[in-house]
């Protein structure tokens, strides 16, 4: 069963011809989606009109089987950038959304210890977040955005500004808390890789549509998911889907094979590029 659905959606920011138009998109219960395109193809506006920040022209969004019309606190939000407040303390970071109804009670903080432990920053939640580097700013935005155990948990780019190995901790930490929560995920990302490595539906956005949905039918992720025959295929269809040149190295060769051909050069001479 759908937990989100768009259905037909136009959206035009005014003054402006349509970012979105004929919109569908159906994301079911549990289920971890990421949005895919070329800059500017509405990737996050599609994002805002799931989350209720912004409100369809012509067709609907419907949440749970009801018509989304604003935010609520069974959505969870995470940008690009953490927006954590700086005077704050990193548990109280956490506990933002909590504080915004109520004191919170000594269970709910015991809950936000307890998200902390689970990222690597136990040792932290005492410290301001200027005190914590970029990968851990981003862990607190996460354990923030899943305090309240949102059904549906929307993601824009929130890795994009970090190094890779941070980025793969995180993508690592994201499916083992979405997997314990539960939780529905509908995520945006330029990175193909990141797509194919989170979810198990990737939905292409063109002109502000969906215009293919592509199944990714991964085993379990492991470390050796990134470097499996399946990944790389997997990886290469999302290309195909984006009309996205192919590397030129060949899928089955090793990278030495490959680099050793594009050093030698046509005549097999030895060149350096
Ligand atoms: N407030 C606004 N007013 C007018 N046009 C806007 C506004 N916000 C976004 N747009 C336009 O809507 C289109 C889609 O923007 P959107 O941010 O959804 O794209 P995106 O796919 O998320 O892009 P990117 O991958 O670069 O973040 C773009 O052409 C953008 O210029």
């Amino acid at each position: 069963m759908s937990l989100l659905s768009l259905r037909g959606v136009r959206f035009a920011f005014p003054g402006w011809p349509p970012t979105v138009e004929g919109a569908d998109l159906e994301v079911a219960q549990g289920a971890f989606h990421c949005l895919v395109g070329r800059s500017g193809c509405g990737k996050t506006t599609l994002l805002k009109l799931a989350a209720g920040l912004l409100h369809p022209d012509a067709g609907e969004v419907v949440f749970r089987g009801r018509r989304r019309d604003a935010i609520g606190t069974d959505i969870g939000f995470v940008f690009q950038s953490p927006n954590l407040l700086e005077w704050q303390r990193v548990i109280d970071n956490v506990l933002l959304p909590v504080s915004l109804h109520h004191r919170p009670t000594a269970e709910e903080t015991a809950q936000a210890l307890q998200w902390l432990e689970q990222l690597g920053l136990a040792a932290h939640a005492r410290k301001y977040p200027r005190q914590l580097s970029g990968g851990q700013q981003s862990r607190v935005a996460l354990a923030r955005a899943l305090i309240l155990r949102p059904a549906l948990l929307l993601l824009d780019e929130p890795f994009a500004a970090l190094d890779a190995i941070t980025r793969e901790e995180l993508q690592r930490d994201l499916l083992q808390m979405c997997g314990t929560l539960g939780t529905t995920v509908l995520f945006v990302t330029h990175d193909i890789a990141e797509a194919v490595y989170l979810a198990d539906r990737i939905d292409v956005v063109e002109g502000g549509r969906i215009v293919q949905e592509i199944a990714v039918g991964l085993p379990q992720r492991t470390p050796a998911t990134r470097t499996s025959a399946a990944f790389a295929q997997a990886c290469a269809g999302v290309r195909a889907a984006l009309h996205l040149e192919e590397p030129v190295i060949p899928a089955q060769a090793g990278i030495q094979d490959a680099l050793g051909a594009r050093l030698r050069g046509h005549d097999g001479r030895r060149v350096v590029q």
